[in-house]
């Protein structure tokens, strides 16, 4: 059997077009939503990054607002920084890229974002309101995973799902939307037993442990879906945290890295842009871009 590749880049570049439609129906009424960027430091990969969100910002219609501060910045200069565009009306969105410089303390920083602008989900507020089934900003890469599954699986009711790693940003975020969707789900992580076993057993696994090449193929249940959330950078290229020559044998549908998840994690930037822009001004959630 070989698997159905998920086509993260076309899903991605459909939900861009999605997104640029209900952007000029706002523009048409007078609101441009607008999202900052601040990025903290010379790391070259987030540079990227950041220019590949700032890029696609404006290709939707919506304002990007970029601010660079260098890695010796003190934490104060960044809080003023977070301060004014929380207070800016043309700012609905803020994202500080993530990893910080080792100075400044990454939870205080996040949770000085007013709640509202906080299109990443990271702070706390928007942390509990997720897990209590609250309105809120939800991460946009567990967000873009669960439209893939949507897309792939329709109902997610009863299934079975296991999510290999617990971080803030992917693993822990990725269980809540899955249990609000009413899958069985379990948290895997480096101390799990018989993780092998445990993933045979399910009909979704979600990877984000960031070990190239971690999950294998004989982990995985016939036909099950498969989504790698890992993007490792080897002598080999870009690879994600599945074996997918082995797992692509087995599964019934995989993400490829690059490819995959990656690219709907900047589109789901762009979907909660536009879902912070219009709470903002009471208007009703976007069509088909919240969870
Ligand atoms: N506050 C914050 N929010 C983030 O969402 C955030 C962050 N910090 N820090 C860094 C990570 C990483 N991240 C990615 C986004 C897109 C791709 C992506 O588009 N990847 C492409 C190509 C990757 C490449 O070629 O380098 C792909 O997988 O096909 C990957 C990774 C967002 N992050």
């Amino acid at each position: 059997m070989t698997a159905k590749v998920i086509d993260g880049k076309a899903f991605a570049a459909g939900l861009r077009e999605q997104i640029k439609l209900q952007t000029a129906a706002m523009i048409a009424q007078g609101i441009t939503p607008g999202l900052a960027v601040v990025l903290v430091g010379e790391d070259p990969a987030s540079q990227v990054y950041v220019r590949s969100k700032e890029k696609q910002t404006r290709e939707t219609g919506m304002n990007s607002f970029a601010h660079r501060l260098s890695a010796e910045a003190p934490q104060a200069e960044l809080l003023a920084l977070i301060e004014q565009l929380n207070n800016d009306p043309a700012v609905n969105g803020i994202l500080v890229q993530l990893p910080l410089p080792a100075h400044m303390d990454e939870a205080a920083v996040i949770n000085a974002i007013r709640p509202e602008k906080d299109v990443d989900g990271f702070h706390i507020l928007n942390v509990g309101r997720l897990a209590t089934g609250q309105k809120a900003m939800v991460p946009c890469t567990p967000l873009g995973c669960l439209m893939l599954l949507r897309d792939l699986l329709g109902d997610l009711s009863g299934k079975s799902a296991v999510v290999i790693g617990r971080s803030n940003i992917v693993g822990k975020p990725m269980a809540q939307l899955l249990l609000r969707d009413s899958a069985t789900v379990t948290i895997a992580h480096s101390r799990t037993r018989n993780l092998p076993e445990l993933c045979r057993q399910a009909d979704i696994v979600v990877a984000a442990v960031g070990r190239p090449n971690f999950v294998q193929g004989d982990w995985i249940k016939p036909g099950a879906a498969v989504v790698d959330v890992g993007i490792n950078r080897t002598d080999d290229g870009l690879v994600g945290d599945v074996d997918f020559a082995a797992a692509s044998q087995i599964a019934g549908a995989i993400t490829p890295v690059p490819g995959g998840v990656g690219p709907m994690t900047i589109a789901c930037l762009l979907a909660s842009t536009l879902t912070a822009t219009a709470r903002a001004n009471g208007l009703p959630d976007p069509e088909g871009l919240t969870p």
